[in-house]
C-alpha cells in the first residue's frame, strides 16, 4: 500500500512539474510565433502546439513546419504577395530552400531537387490532407502552378510551345475538374466531392513531358439529392446561367424554368463561370461538338 502511496506522489509531483512547464512556455506569448517548426515546442501538447500555430496566424504566418511535413492554415482571404512568381523563383533558386520560411513552394522545390538529384530518379509524392475547407484544393493548385512555371522555366530541346501547351494544360483541367466534381457545402463554396491522385511526368531534363489525373470516390448522389442548403455540381449552374438562346434551345433548357436539381440557383458563385469551364476544355482538347454531346443530356 505504501508503495502505491509513494508512485501516486511521485506521478502528482511529475504531472504538477510538466504542467508548470507548460505554463512557463506559454508565458513568454511574445516568443510564440517564432516556433517556425512544431518539433522544436517543448513540451508537446496540443495547447502548446495550438497556441503556437495561433500566435503564427495572428502575425500572418500561415505555414510552419513540422518535422518534415508542412502545416497550412487557411487564411480565408487572399495574401498579396504569398504566391507571387517571384516568391516561386526565390525558393526556387535559393541554396537550401528550407532554410527559407516555412511555405508551401519550399515543398515543392525540394521535391522537385530529390527527383533531380537521384542517378535513377526516384518518383516522389506530397500528400495533401485535411478536413472539408482547409484548403488542399488550393495547395494543390499552388503545386500546379509552381511547377508549371518551374519545370518549364528552361527553353526545352524540344520546343518551347509542347512544353507551354503542357504547363496550361495541367493548369487548365483545375477549372473542368471543379466544375464537374465540386459543389457548393455548408463548409465550402467550392468543396471537392472526389479524391484525386495526379502525377506530373518530367522528362529527362525535367521539364513537365505530360501528366495525368485520376479521380476516385465521386460523390455522385450529389446529382440527386442535395442536402438542405447545399447545392449541386457546379457545372449544372454552369449551364443554365450561361448556356446562349440557341443552346437552350438544343439542350432542351427554357429560360427561367424551375429544376429539381438545381436547388439554391439564386446564390450566385465565383464559380458559375460556364465560360471559364469551357475555354479549359477547349484548351485540353475537347472539341465544340464534344462539348455539345456532355451538355445536352437531357434535363427534367
Ligand atoms: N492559402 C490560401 N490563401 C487564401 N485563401 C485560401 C487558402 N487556402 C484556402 N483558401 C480559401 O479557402 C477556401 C476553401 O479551400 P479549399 O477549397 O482548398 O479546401 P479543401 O480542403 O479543398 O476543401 P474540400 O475538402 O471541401 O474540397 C478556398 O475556396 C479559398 O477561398
Amino acid at each position: 500500500e505504501n508503495g502505491q502511496k509513494e508512485d501516486s506522489i511521485i506521478q502528482n509531483d511529475l504531472s504538477e512539474s510538466f504542467e508548470e512547464e507548460v505554463r512557463a512556455f506559454l508565458s513568454d506569448e511574445e516568443k510564440l510565433h517564432l516556433f517556425d517548426d512544431l518539433t522544436k515546442v517543448n513540451p508537446v501538447t496540443t495547447t502548446t502546439v495550438l497556441k503556437c500555430l495561433q500566435a503564427r496566424y495572428t502575425v500572418n504566418l500561415f505555414y510552419t513546419n513540422a518535422g518534415c511535413s508542412l502545416v497550412a492554415l487557411n487564411p480565408f482571404q487572399p495574401i498579396s504577395c504569398l504566391y507571387s512568381p517571384e516568391l516561386m523563383r526565390e525558393y526556387h533558386v535559393a541554396l537550401r530552400p528550407q532554410d527559407l520560411k516555412p511555405h508551401i513552394f519550399a515543398v515543392a522545390e525540394q521535391t522537385y531537387r530529390n527527383v533531380q538529384s537521384q542517378l535513377d530518379p526516384v518518383n516522389q509524392s506530397i500528400i495533401v490532407s485535411g478536413e472539408s475547407g482547409a484548403g488542399k484544393t488550393w495547395t494543390s493548385r499552388c503545386l500546379m502552378k509552381f511547377y508549371a512555371s518551374v519545370a518549364a522555366s528552361v527553353i526545352s530541346p524540344k520546343g518551347n510551345e509542347t512544353v507551354e501547351r503542357i504547363e496550361k494544360r495541367v493548369l487548365d483541367s483545375n477549372p473542368v475538374m471543379e466544375a464537374f466534381g465540386n459543389a457548393c457545402t455548408l463548409r465550402n463554396n467550392n468543396s471537392s466531392r472526389f479524391g484525386k491522385y495526379i502525377q506530373l511526368q518530367l522528362d529527362r531534363f525535367h521539364h513537365l513531358s505530360s501528366a495525368s489525373i485520376q479521380t476516385f470516390l465521386l460523390e455522385k448522389t450529389r446529382v440527386a439529392y442535395q442536402a438542405p442548403n447545399e447545392r449541386n455540381f457546379h457545372i449544372f449552374y454552369q449551364i443554365t446561367k450561361g448556356a446562349t438562346a440557341e443552346e437552350r434551345l438544343e439542350w432542351n433548357l427554357p429560360e427561367g424554368a424551375d429544376y429539381r436539381w438545381l436547388p439554391n440557383s439564386e446564390r450566385n458563385l465565383d464559380e458559375d463561370c460556364f465560360e471559364v469551364t469551357r475555354d479549359a476544355m477547349f484548351h485540353l482538347g475537347i472539341d465544340c461538338s464534344t462539348q455539345n454531346n456532355i451538355f445536352k443530356v437531357r434535363y427534367k
